[in-house]
């Protein structure tokens, strides 16, 4: 039974100045306690800064510890994904076609980007139009959001000034950080463009942030706009990533409202994989009259993610069962997300303890050691990372082949919370890769949260059958091997039912 607290703020956004802070700075625990009951065990079939450099990894693809296969091949795949009407990543259309300035489609083609994907084709034009319009924009994860709202930014700013015109919010640093990197390596061609981080960074104090673009977390956004170090006069451009997840929470909610007031009738822009109806109404608020694009929550789930879950008799053995998995874990990159800090610091203790090579990432540390690890994640010195919901969400790193739900995602109440458990998952799969999700039940209440996720999702989860594990650890390489290969469904479907 587990009895550790949480309290882990998503953004540990304190203030960066050493003057007192005009406001709070709210945060908000990313992960709760929920009292574990022993229960019996019975689970089923479960159905139906200044960025000269780079910030955060993102701007260069760092395949660290990616398996090796053929770009050509990679290509190929994604080609065929995007050809597919019914994939996510379809388009009809080509980045020509959506009107962008020849600096951009230098900086897309860069990227090694092709053909947008169809959240790329719908968003962006619609965040064009003249006058700007606002927009509440869902899409999978891993489909290409953080381009759509980039190219609309790098396309609207006026060049000439070098005050602050686009502001973009996430709720973490290392999400800030990435969403900075991507806008950066994007607009690498646009002539004096400068893009910053508003992050808490105590290297930084009582300056100004001279920058067209800038990105940050809500707390230290507010308050660097709030002490006039931000130029509030032209930002003409908000945009919420993740911004169910922001608008939902108390004190984020709150910050990313303040922000807003504090702004002249910005085009409002939100995006998320996620919008459940309860913050629908808030966002539509948020961003009046916005053109909408949303998915039905069966539409959510990827393809390209098998998602198992494995049966375990009681909590104490949830350990020697991850650890049964370290082999594969260590073949690519892999996650474990736990339900508090303390979890994870036992964790990452413990494995270390045992010769295992892991990293840990909290709200518990401060901002440079959550920099410096997340940058050993995407360079591949760090194989397997131990976190909390702080990383749930927006965290791109293309070789992460394998996410460990080692606790069953739960709101605060200690009900199942799918949107976790989606965007969790989510950190693999991403643009058309395959990856393994797996999920550890322990009693009948995580069971019943796990099975109210797949229900919610209309989708199904596979058992490991755990009485051969050398059948389990084939299964599994076998999806990992393939996992830049673009592997279809169907394929994986097989190697799962000893098909293949
Ligand atoms: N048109 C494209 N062609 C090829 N790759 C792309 C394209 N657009 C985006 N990508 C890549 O796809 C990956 C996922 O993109 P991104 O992180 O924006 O996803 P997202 O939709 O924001 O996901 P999440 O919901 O998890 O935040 C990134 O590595 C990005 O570089």
């Amino acid at each position: 039974m587990s009895t550790d607290t949480p309290v882990d703020p998503p953004t540990n956004d304190k203030p960066v100045t050493d003057d007192k802070p005009v406001a709070d700075d709210k945060t908000v625990a990313d992960d709760k306690p929920v009292a574990e009951a022993a229960e019996s065990n019975d689970a089923k079939q479960i159905g139906a800064a200044e960025q000269e450099g780079q910030l955060d990894g993102s701007s260069e693809k760092q395949k660290g510890s990616a398996l090796h296969e053929t770009e050509h091949n990679v290509e190929v795949k994604l080609a065929d994904l995007q050809a597919d009407p019914n994939n996510p990543l379809f388009s009809a259309k080509s980045f020509e076609d959506l009107k962008l300035s020849d600096a951009l489609l230098k900086g897309i083609r860069q990227m090694g980007f092709q053909k947008p994907s169809k959240i790329q084709e719908k968003a962006l034009p619609l965040l064009l139009l003249d006058p700007p319009t606002n927009m509440i924009a869902q899409s999978q994860s891993g489909t290409g959001k953080t381009a759509a709202f980039s190219l609309n930014i790098l396309s609207r700013i006026d060049i000439s000034n070098r005050s602050p015109q686009a502001l973009v919010l996430a709720p973490s640093r290392e999400l800030a950080r990435q969403i900075l990197g991507v806008i950066t390596h994007m607009g690498q061609f646009i002539d004096n463009l400068k893009t910053m981080a508003a992050i808490p960074d105590p290297t930084r104090r009582n300056q100004r942030f001279e920058a067209q673009v800038l990105v940050g977390t809500p707390g230290t956004a507010m308050d660097m706009i709030r002490r006039k170090y931000i130029d509030n006069t032209y930002i003409k451009i908000l945009v919420l990533d993740e911004a169910d997840n922001m608008l939902d929470q108390q004190g984020l909610g709150d910050q990313c409202t303040r922000v807003k007031q504090l702004l002249k009738t910005p085009q409002t822009v939100l995006f998320s994989a996620t919008f459940p109806q309860k913050v629908i109404d808030y966002a539509n608020r948020f961003a009046p009259n916005a053109n909408v694009l949303t998915l039905a929550h069966e539409e959510l789930t990827i393809e390209g993610i098998k998602q198992l879950y494995i049966d375990i008799d009681q909590d104490t053995d949830k350990y020697a069962t991850l650890l049964k998995f370290y082999g594969l874990m260590t073949q690519a990159s892999s996650i474990i997300f736990v339900r508090t800090r303390d979890t994870a610091q036992q964790l990452e203790r413990r494995m270390v303890a045992e010769g295992h090579k892991v990293a840990q990432l909290s709200g518990a540390l401060e901002g440079p050691d959550r920099d410096r690890i997340i940058d050993q994640f995407r360079n591949g010195q760090a194989k397997v990372l131990i976190t909390t919901n702080v990383l749930a969400r927006g965290i791109d790193v293309e070789s992460v082949t394998m996410v460990i739900n080692y606790d069953v995602p739960t709101t605060m109440r200690g009900e199942a919370d799918p949107e976790t458990y989606l965007h969790r998952i989510g950190r693999t799969g991403r643009f058309g890769r395959v990856g393994v999700a797996l999920t550890f039940v322990h009693d009948r209440k995580s069971w019943n949260q796990l099975n109210e996720i797949a229900v919610y999702f209309k989708t199904d989860l596979t058992p490991i059958d755990t009485s051969d594990w050398d059948e389990v650890e084939e299964q599994i390489q076998k999806v990992i091997k393939s996992s830049r290969a673009g592997k279809s469904t169907k394929e994986m479907t097989e190697i799962f039912t000893g098909g293949a």
